[in-house]
């Protein structure tokens, strides 16, 4: 049996974290097998490699250095969890997936979205997600729910400027329009009850009827 493959996207503190924890217990319960993981990381190699991109004293690193670093950490992660998982039926939710990318790296830092997808290309070879969430919030106030949650490292990313969260925003967005098939918008400065209902109805919306992962 196949299973399902869901990312969730967004600038900083959009709520992903928040809501994955939430659908992890609500799908297990409804009796789903779920893997909850992240990028970058989920497994040792990735989270090794999410160590040095996310490294605040890691300020020179070159955008491409860092857009190739993105992708042979999800490259790893694919291929040692994800693939297992839905391979065996079970419900993959991973916080961040190529989006993040085209979002980051191709958008924002400016090395351009066809770019980055190429070479995200050769990493998922066709291993899209089934459906991805992308939870949107104004980067300043995302930025505020961060600083203020104290269990919250900053990060080397974190760190850049509001203009350049801006930015992945707006990369975000442009996303959604041009991937409308696959990429769902959730207006995430809702409470959290209310984007939680939302993102339930999206997934009960896609898993009802049990069809399988589509890969290519
Ligand atoms: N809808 C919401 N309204 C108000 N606060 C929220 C909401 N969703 C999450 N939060 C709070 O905002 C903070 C960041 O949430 P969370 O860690 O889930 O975001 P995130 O998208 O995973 O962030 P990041 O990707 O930057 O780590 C947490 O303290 C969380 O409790
Ligand atoms: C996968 C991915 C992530 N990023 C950025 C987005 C965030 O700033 C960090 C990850 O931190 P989080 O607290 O786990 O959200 O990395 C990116 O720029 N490109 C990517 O592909």
């Amino acid at each position: 049996m196949v299973g399902y493959f869901f990312s969730f996207e967004g600038p900083e503190g959009a709520g992903k974290t928040t809501i994955i924890s939430m659908l992890e217990n609500f799908l297990t319960e409804k009796g789903w097998e779920v893997v909850a993981t992240r990028e970058p990381g989920g497994i040792d190699i990735a989270e090794e490699i999410r160590a040095i991109i996310l490294n605040p004293s890691h300020q020179k690193m070159d955008g491409r250095t860092e857009a190739l670093l993105y992708a042979a950490a999800r490259r790893q992660h694919l291929v040692e969890k994800i693939i297992p998982a839905i391979e065996s039926g079970k419900i993959v939710l991973c916080d961040r997936f190529i989006d993040s990318s085209l979002a980051y790296q191709g958008f924002a830092r400016g090395l351009g979205i066809d770019e980055v997808l190429s070479i995200n290309q050769f990493a998922i070879d066709g291993y899209f997600p089934s459906l991805t969430i992308y939870f949107d919030i104004d980067p300043k106030i995302g930025l505020e729910r961060i600083y203020n949650n104290q269990q919250r490292e900053i990060n080397r990313l974190d760190k850049e400027s509001l203009p350049f969260h801006n930015k992945v925003r707006q990369g975000y967005l442009q996303l959604v329009e041009r991937f409308s098939h696959r990429i769902i918008r959730i207006d995430a400065s809702k409470s959290i009850d209310e984007v939680f209902a939302e993102t339930v109805a999206i997934i009960i919306g896609k898993i009802g009827g049990r069809e399988k992962t589509s890969f290519h």
